[in-house]
């Protein structure tokens, strides 16, 4: 965290066009000045699914194979081919290549098995009953009713993916037919379901008939049911989470075109604070070193560094020169105070204010800035509850802008129900911390902006146009996690 990456800081795209610096600007155009900031999203490359995570799909994630990729047994049972009863013919497991079967003919099939060719259905295990093969003792049929006393509960519960217990135990009267089709009884002793539950496993080419019904393709999971090779499973610009590795490795990947990780060094300023332990006498303990790295990690980004800035111009100026992050972020020095050296700092590095001040409570005085290299810096001012005002307003838009991640889109009102008056301001727009109750939203205490105890319970900071939101009516909500 507190080392920084040999990261070229001009390596990024340089904007020939600069826009006009806007001033104090309504909250919801200086969050889409903010997504509009970045020249595009950053560059692509292929990563190992591990190194993809948190990342955004720069191509469509497309299918190498079909899925499933061949027919499958969607149960533990039998493979049949055509009407019943079939005579047994042997077993497939999952990972084994399948003969074909023919009609009249089953094979006893684990899920997940390929199914044979010529199988027209699966019978699941506790829908079939095994007649034995004629054996020393004359034909079978008597004992698929289950009665046959004495067999180990274990033998009964024989799989087709364990099957090889199949007539090993002490009862199994040396025919595994018999055996398998004595276990008509579970293992706490009761009765199977159908009065004839199956022989639980069968010897391969073991023999027998197996009875039952099965519909046309029933328990098949078709070749291609899920998607066919070279299908566009995801759109470019989805954000790959644990399920999208999951989906990408079943479709047969082992790296993603992804986009670079936006990378940020976080300077807080003041020389008020204090990093650790009880402050003392007018100290401050910084509370937003500990808070912002986290929120940018979960939003997508890299934090490359942290550290303290005394308030001093200079040191403040080649911070922000030296730094080799997309995103300096700031926190503290943005307002008019007598050490309050950003503005002048930025102007000393060549940077150019995108936004300068928003019409928003908290947070007011937050800015956009576009440095040289095609970086950005965004100052949050020191207020803790501003601060993370201001990173849901400037820092997250622009981070997810970098990351390749879409807008939200004009329909972004993802409104909610409040439960209780959001009170307005009368020209700015409020972010207020909520909790969601079942009747809708309500606003928590201690929303100051110096405090952190009302945002610590928070779901959602809710959105305040200026006048206000009745209890009962909607208001966007912006989530904190
Ligand atoms: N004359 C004016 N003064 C102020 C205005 C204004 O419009 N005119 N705006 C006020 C508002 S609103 C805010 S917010 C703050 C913003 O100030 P700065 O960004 O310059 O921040 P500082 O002055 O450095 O600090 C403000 C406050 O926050 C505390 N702080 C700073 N960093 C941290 C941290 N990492 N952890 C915890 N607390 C922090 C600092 O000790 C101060 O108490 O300006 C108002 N003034
Ligand atoms: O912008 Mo400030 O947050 O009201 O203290």
């Amino acid at each position: 965290m507190e080392s920084l990456h040999p990261v070229d800081p001009f390596d990024g795209p340089v904007l020939p066009d600069v826009p006009p610096t806007l001033r104090h600007c309504p909250w919801p155009q200086a969050r889409q000045a903010a997504e509009r900031a970045a020249a595009g999203p950053l560059a692509a490359r292929e990563e190992t699914l591990a190194e993809s995570l948190g990342r955004t799909l720069a191509e469509p994630l497309t299918a190498l194979t079909d899925l499933p990729a061949f027919d499958t047994s969607a149960m533990d049972g039998w493979a049949v081919a055509g009407p019943g009863p079939w005579r047994l013919a042997g077993r497939v497991l999952a990972g084994q290549p399948a003969g074909p079967l023919a009609d009249g003919e089953a094979v006893e099939i684990a899920t997940g098995a390929q199914l044979p060719s010529g199988a027209t259905g699966v019978l699941r295990r506790e829908h079939g009953r095994v007649e034995p093969p004629a054996g020393p003792n004359g034909p079978g049929g008597a004992a698929a009713e289950g009665t046959a006393p004495g067999f180990p509960a274990e033998q009964e519960h024989g799989s087709a993916k364990t099957g090889g217990r199949a007539g090993a135990g002490p009862g199994a009267r040396g025919s595994v037919g018999r055996g398998t089709a004595g276990a008509g009884r579970r293992s706490d002793g009761s009765a199977g379901a159908s009065g004839g539950e199956p022989a639980a496993a069968v010897r391969p080419g073991g023999g027998g008939l197996l009875h039952g019904s099965v519909g046309p393709g029933q328990d098949v999971r078709p070749r291609g049911q899920e998607c066919r090779r070279g299908e566009a499973l995801l759109p470019a610009g989805t954000e790959v989470t644990a399920v999208v590795l999951g989906l990408a490795a079943a479709a047969g990947h082992d790296t993603l075109l992804v986009r670079r990780r936006p990378t940020v060094e976080l300077l807080v300023l003041g020389d008020e604070l204090q990093e650790n332990g009880v402050p003392g006498p007018g100290r401050v303990r910084d509370a937003l070193g500990p808070l912002l790295p986290p929120m940018l990690a979960a939003a997508g980004a890299e934090v490359i560094g942290r550290r303290c800035v005394r308030d001093d111009f200079g040191l403040l100026r080649d911070a922000i020169r030296h730094s080799p992050a997309d995103v300096v972020l700031t926190t503290g020095g943005t307002a008019a105070g007598p050490v309050d050296f950003l503005h002048a700092a930025l102007e000393a590095t060549g940077g150019h204010l995108l936004v300068d001040g928003v019409a928003v409570r908290p947070g007011h005085p937050m800015l956009l800035a576009r440095l040289p290299g095609g970086r950005h810096l965004v100052g949050l001012p020191g207020n803790p509850l501003a601060a993370v005002a201001g990173t849901v307003t400037l820092a997250l838009p622009l981070l997810r802008a970098l990351r390749g991640r879409p807008a939200p889109g004009d329909g972004r009102g993802r409104t909610e129900r409040v439960a209780a008056e959001l009170p307005g301001h009368p020209r700015d727009t409020r972010l207020v911390p909520v909790v969601r109750r079942t009747d809708g939203a309500v606003p928590l205490p201690f929303d100051g902006p110096a405090m952190l105890r009302g945002l610590a319970l928070a779901e959602a900071l809710a959105v305040v146009p200026p006048g206000g939101v009745p209890a009962g009516g909607r208001a966007e909500l912006l989530p904190l996690h």
